[in-house]
């Protein structure tokens, strides 16, 4: 079953691998809704998308509906693939009209076998049909041009056999006249005898003319055995509880958003160039300076943003940008987890919470190191923004964020508010306000978990100092809050535990070896002891000599040093034997 769908909805729920099958040389269109499951809106819509799949059920034959969901990981390739980017939002009646303009604009050679004509008729074609006998019901609905009644009910009685129904428009005077059709739309039926006549109908509307056809005499609803239906193999894994503390904040709920945003969000843009890439420029630059730690991540985002700096190109492949977030080049130490592991952020079902619940955290984690170290990007060119984190938020929102309607939300609320936010303090508290904006917004809504229900944060239990009562009115206390911000997203309070690149293991140190100051996980990790797959832990790449640590560019550099003061004394060798030669040769003239 799929996360917000389950396979008791009028639809089919695809994945990676039943996607292509079903789609490919099918004898019907399909319209695949890529969702989701994180997206509050998509939440939101899922029940549009139930309700207008429940509206065309008996359009099967010609049009499928389907739904994808691109966060589950082994999806992601086939979203990437359709060019994914955004997960829009539609009302029923303006996808149903969209579905039928598809479904017409098919040339008659690519048109799904089972899809029928939409096109109207015209009056040399109708005309010869009156007074002919037949086996069926003939309808014909005269309407206006830009109507969709005629070819909804098309649609709605191509199940159904005893009764065939064409379209015309009221461009077609000769008919209009031979019919006396005076209100348009009109439904007219030719009866299997020769005869026709006006059908009266309730109102003019599809709902009542499909009723009255499917009410015809010997009009039935055909066997549907006939329509394939593709077998969804998408399993749900279902993930372990992972015990946490809420008074934590985890590096695997960062590590795991950062690997979502690098290899997943991003990946829909095949390349990177001009307002796009500087987005991505400086995202890179803010996480590589703020990104507290300085462990394997740090390296990593320093690494790329080196990269991105160094390269004086308009236009990056993403492919390029992949290769160096995978470590291709193996450079010691720098190491992003490849999955998912959710912490702080694992939800009580499955589609909740996740990548954006990471993505608010990543970002608070942001405002609060560079309130802390507000000198840390200096040198980078955000540095004469008032707020540079947000800002650069505000751009990474608006242009990657796959949830479009939350980008645009953000988007609005920056607009209008960042202009009062002139320092670090006032950046993570506007951050904080944002956030208990979307909170208050959100609360109750489908996307909401019952295991975290949305709530002005911190409630008063957490920080009972962040609140105050004055004249019986609840207040927050400004300062209260600010100093729970700053310890509940500063260094001190990120728990390395669960996170796929964890802080270095003490070494044993070998025998006669100085004592070390451990770094610990704060004080630069040099990555994972289980470095994964592509990742390099900097820890296994050294060497121990007398007592003395190298890593593999010290490693490097001795060789190099080696290699060209061999040289050197080679030189020196040749030179003085050339002049010592041509000493003695001097010599010996002399004396001769
Ligand atoms: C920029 C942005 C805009 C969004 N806009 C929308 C939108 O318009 N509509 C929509 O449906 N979804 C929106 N979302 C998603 C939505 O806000 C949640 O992230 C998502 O529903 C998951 O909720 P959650 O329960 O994990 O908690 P989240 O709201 O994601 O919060 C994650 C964690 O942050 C902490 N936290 C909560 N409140 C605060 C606070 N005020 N300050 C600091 N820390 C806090 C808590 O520990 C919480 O568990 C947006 C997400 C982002 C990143």
């Amino acid at each position: 079953a799929g996360r917000l769908y389950t396979e008791e909805d009028p639809l089919v729920i695809l994945s990676s691998s039943s996607l292509k099958p079903a789609v490919t040389n099918s004898s019907s269109a399909w319209i695949v809704q890529f969702y989701s499951s994180w997206c509050g809106h998509c939440i939101q819509y899922s029940g549009t998308w139930k309700s207008l799949a429940q509206d065309v059920r008996d359009w099967r034959p010609a049009v499928g509906v389907a739904v994808l969901d691109c966060a589950q990981e082994e999806n992601y390739d086939v979203c990437k693939e359709f060019n994914i980017k955004f997960y829009p939002t539609f009302k029923v009646s303006s996808v149903r009209q969209l579905l039928i303009d598809v479904l017409q604009n098919h040339t008659e050679l690519d048109r799904p076998e089972r899809c029928p004509p939409l096109r109207p008729h015209r009056s040399a074609e109708l005309l010869p049909l009156l007074g002919q006998r037949s086996d069926h019901f003939t309808a014909v609905i005269v309407e206006e041009p830009e109507s969709y009644v005629g070819r909804e009910v098309i649609l709605d009685l191509l199940q159904f056999s005893g009764v065939e129904v064409k379209r015309a428009v009221s461009s077609e005077l000769p008919l209009l006249d031979a019919l006396n059709i005076t209100v348009l739309p009109s439904i007219y039926l030719l009866q299997p005898n020769g005869t026709h006549t006006h059908l009266h109908s309730e109102k003019p509307q599809r709902f009542f003319f499909s009723s009255l056809l499917r009410s015809l005499p010997g009009v039935a609803r055909q066997s549907s055995s006939s329509v394939p239906v593709p077998v969804d193999v998408q399993q749900q894994s279902s993930e372990p509880w992972r015990e946490f503390d809420r008074s934590l904040v985890y590096l695997a709920d960062l590590e795991s958003g950062l690997h979502y945003l690098l290899r997943v969000e991003l990946a829909s843009h095949s390349t990177l160039e001009g307002a796009e890439l500087q987005v991505f420029k400086d995202f890179v630059t803010l996480v590589a300076k703020l990104y507290p730690g300085g462990g394997s991540v740090v390296k990593l985002m320093e690494t790329l943003s080196d990269w991105l700096l160094t390269l004086p190109l308009p236009k990056i492949p993403y492919q390029a940008v992949l290769d160096l977030v995978d470590n291709k080049m193996r450079i010691s130490g720098a190491y992003l987890g490849a999955e998912l592991r959710w912490v702080g952020c694992q939800s009580s079902r499955a589609g909740l919470r996740g990548y954006p619940c990471s993505l608010w955290t990543l970002f608070h984690v942001l405002t609060v190191q560079h309130d802390a170290r507000p000198d840390a990007l200096d040198n980078t060119g955000l540095e004469a923004d008032s707020a540079p984190v947000l800002q650069v938020m505000r751009r990474y929102i608006r242009t990657f964020f796959g949830c479009q309607e939350c980008g645009r939300h953000f988007e609005a609320a920056a607009a209008s508010g960042l202009k009062s936010v002139h320092n670090p303090e006032e950046q993570l508290l506007w951050l904080w306000q944002q956030h208990n904006a979307v909170n208050t917004r959100l609360a109750g809504s489908l996307s909401e978990d019952p295991l975290f229900p949305k709530a002005p944060w911190p409630s008063a239990s957490v920080c009972p100092s962040c609140h105050e009562e004055r004249n019986g009115v609840h207040v927050w206390n400004r300062d209260g809050v600010l100093l729970f911000l700053r310890r509940h997203y500063g260094a001190a309070n990120l728990s390395p535990r669960y996170a796929a690149t964890p802080p270095p293991a003490p070494r044993p140190a070998p025998p006669g070896a100085p004592p070390r100051s451990d770094p610990g996980w704060e004080g630069g990790g040099t990555g994972g002891e289980d470095g994964g797959d592509g990742g390099d832990g900097g820890g296994r790449a050294g060497l121990w000599i007398l007592g003395v640590g190298f890593n593999s560019v010290d490693m490097s550099l001795c060789v190099l040093l080696y290699v060209s003061s061999c040289l050197f004394l080679m030189l020196l060798f040749f030179f003085f034997r050339v002049r010592s030669r041509r000493w003695r040769l001097t010599r010996s003239r002399l004396l001769v």
